[in-house]
């Protein structure tokens, strides 16, 4: 079974498609990354697997429930960490927590209530009022609130938007654990080095539909591209690789090459022309570059 499961999911406002068929899994275990432009339609296929929002058409199941015709179970299986900041200003953080304990019928809950708190470092907040907490310590409570009901799946929709190292620290090394103990995450995130660095696989999507879905290795693997940046002497290009040169500095040149194996025909016409290479640097592309790259393929357009 998988921890989600998306088919067809389509939603329409009057005209517009937020959402024009999307498919895809999510395996128990992964840490997955859903990534996309603003307004790919991330945050909307996040509300409809909340119960949100309904899709205009497909369904979606958490952990086997369908979020519609099963919602209580589909909703018990998810904890959602939404974008916005959404609190009772009135109730001091731990009554925000107890109060969200109380929404799936848990009455002894304050043994993992205080495990949390401690785990996202709020212990000292539990009796402050919501209204008085900077923004940073509001949206660890709403990461609390996501996970007091210890779902199996915890989705984070951009929880790192605007937050110090500290916290990001702190919130990725308890998601870590939470991940390691089995629990599956889904990230949405503009931060692509979080992603590469946490997420086992990456979903992207554009304009309302998926336009790729691989484990992370083999996506970054897709793209061969590597630059070179060389420092010279004498400091001077020869003409036939000018095609390959994307910068000019005063201490070097950068050159992209198709792949790695195009690497022997730049030293041999540098030989050629009795130009020795002092330095050399070479770069494979980072997930950001992979993405876009993704974003402007007009092949992609779904
Ligand atoms: N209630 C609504 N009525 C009309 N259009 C909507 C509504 N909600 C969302 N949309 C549109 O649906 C599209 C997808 O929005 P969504 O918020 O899902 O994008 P996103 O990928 O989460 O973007 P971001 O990265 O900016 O958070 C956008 O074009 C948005 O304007």
């Amino acid at each position: 079974m998988s921890a989600i499961a998306f088919d067809g999911v389509v939603k329409r406002y009057g005209d517009f498609a937020a959402l024009d068929g999307v498919s895809f899994t999510v395996e128990q275990g992964d840490f997955f990354a859903l990534l996309g432009p603003n307004g790919a339609g991330k945050t909307t296929l996040i509300s409809i697997l909340g119960g949100l929002a309904r899709a205009t058409a497909g369904r979606v199941a958490v952990m086997g429930h369908d979020v519609e015709r099963d919602y209580r179970a589909a909703r018990r299986a998810v904890g959602i960490v939404p974008q916005e900041l959404v609190f009772d200003p009135f109730f001091t953080v731990r009554e925000t927590l107890a109060f969200q304990s109380g929404y799936f019928g848990l009455k002894r809950n304050d043994d993992w209530i205080d495990e949390i708190l401690a785990s996202l470092g709020l212990t000292n907040k539990a009796h402050s009022n919501m209204r008085a907490l900077s923004g940073g310590m509001k949206r660890r409570v709403m990461v609390a609130q996501a996970l007091v009901h210890r779902p199996q799946v915890i989705v984070l929709d951009e929880p790192t938007a605007g937050v110090d190292v500290e916290l990001r620290q702190t919130l990725w090394s308890f998601i870590r654990r939470l991940n390691a103990d089995g629990h599956t995450i889904v990230l949405t995130t503009h931060y692509l080095e979080e992603a590469e660095e946490l997420c086992n696989r990456i979903a992207m999507l554009k304009q309302g539909r998926l336009i790729a879905l691989e484990d992370k290795h083999t996506l970054m693997k897709r793209d061969k591209a590597r630059s070179l940046f060389l420092r010279l002497t004498p400091s001077r290009l020869p003409d036939a690789l000018r095609p390959l040169l994307t910068a000019e500095r005063d201490d070097g040149f950068a050159l992209k090459l198709p792949d790695a194996s195009a690497l022997a025909g730049v030293l041999a016409a540098l030989q050629a022309e009795q130009i020795s290479v002092r330095d050399i640097e070479v770069d494979k592309p980072d997930l950001e570059d992979i993405f876009v790259g993704m974003m402007r393929d007009p092949a992609r357009e779904g």
